[in-house]
């Protein structure tokens, strides 16, 4: 089912098209990314599904509400974390959660959500002295403090250290096993592969695709390779035989096989079929970098 629908979105600011052409659809329980390279328009485009801006053009529904005319309805189904959340350098972290959930008619009880989000022990710091993971926690918790069906994170995990941003990760995904749709603006890779169901590919105000991380990667016909060292000798030939192989090129003991297609799959049953082993076995993949590349002619990073 649904819980967000997009048509033909347009937004604009004086002298630049922000959102030109913006159609997507997020269905109940999944964690949709919205992917793309700075300034393409993400932030903008979820302003307007949060009811935040007015789009100058197209439709924006979430749970069946129109977030221009029911934003006090919608306040109860989406809860947004925006980038850098602004709080006073001294609230702490307790008197947040409790401004926030006093918002709310039937909010979460906010020192379990504050348990949730790995911050019991920093209950009286200030928001001034909280690392920069603490603080992207904390606005996680405050995005789910009204218990919103949907949850909007933006840029979650921009100037973390990479063990607090595998941190969030899995906070993130908590959040959606806990049962809550997730609307996931980023413009790092490796964080939509990993974590999103489904992707929008977003460049210069338009969507590009819309598909899996798997889907979009295979509509990119780049070259994979495979990388190992065998464990006997093995003939060029065995290899260049296969249907998926272009070329083989060895180093030292190491051979190198170039393709596409099913390539490892295919490189590792050719080779039990002689008994030979691959040790260090390395497999270079296409990435969503070459998907977006592939599709707007621009690099992602
Ligand atoms: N309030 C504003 N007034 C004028 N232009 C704006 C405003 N907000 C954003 N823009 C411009 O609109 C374009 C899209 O911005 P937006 O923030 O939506 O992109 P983004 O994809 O979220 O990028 P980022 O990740 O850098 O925030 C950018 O060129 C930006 O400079």
């Amino acid at each position: 089912m649904k819980v967000i629908e997009v048509r033909n979105l347009h937004k604009r600011y004086p002298g630049h098209v922000a959102v030109d052409d913006v159609s997507f659809e997020v269905a109940e329980g999944e964690i949709f990314g919205i992917l793309g390279p700075n300034g393409a328009g993400k932030t903008t485009t979820v302003e307007c599904v949060a009811g935040l801006r007015v789009p100058d053009g197209g439709t924006v529904q979430v749970a069946g509400l129109d977030p221009r005319h029911e934003r006090k309805a919608l306040h109860r189904v989406l809860g947004v974390q925006l980038q850098s959340a602004a709080l006073p350098e001294k609230i702490k972290v307790w008197e947040a959660l409790d401004l926030y959930a006093s918002f709310y008619p039937d909010p979460a009880d906010w020192r379990e959500l504050m348990e949730r989000v790995g911050l019991a022990e920093k209950r009286d710091t200030a928001f001034a002295k909280l690392s920069g993971g603490q603080r992207q926690r904390l606005s996680v918790a405050l995005a789910l403090v009204g218990r919103p069906r949907v949850a909007v994170l933006d840029e979650l995990t921009t100037g973390l250290d990479p063990q607090a941003r595998r941190d969030t990760w899995e906070l993130v995904e908590q959040v959606r096993d806990s049962g809550v749709t997730i609307v996931l603006v980023t413009h790092f890779m490796e964080e939509a592969e990993r974590l999103c169901d489904r992707i929008a590919l977003i460049d210069r105000g338009r969507v590009v695709a819309v598909d899996t991380p798997a889907g979009l990667v295979a509509r990119v016909d780049a070259e994979q390779r495979v990388r190992f060292r065998p464990s006997a000798p093995v003939d060029d030939a065995l290899l260049l035989a296969l249907p998926e192989v272009r070329e083989v090129s060895r180093s030292g003991d190491h051979v190198t096989v170039s393709g596409t297609g099913d390539l490892a799959a295919s490189v590792t049953l050719a080779l039990a079929g002689h008994q030979i082993v691959p040790a260090d076995l390395r497999i270079e993949q296409a990435t969503l970098d070459d998907a977006f590349l592939a599709l707007t002619g621009r690099k992602l990073s």
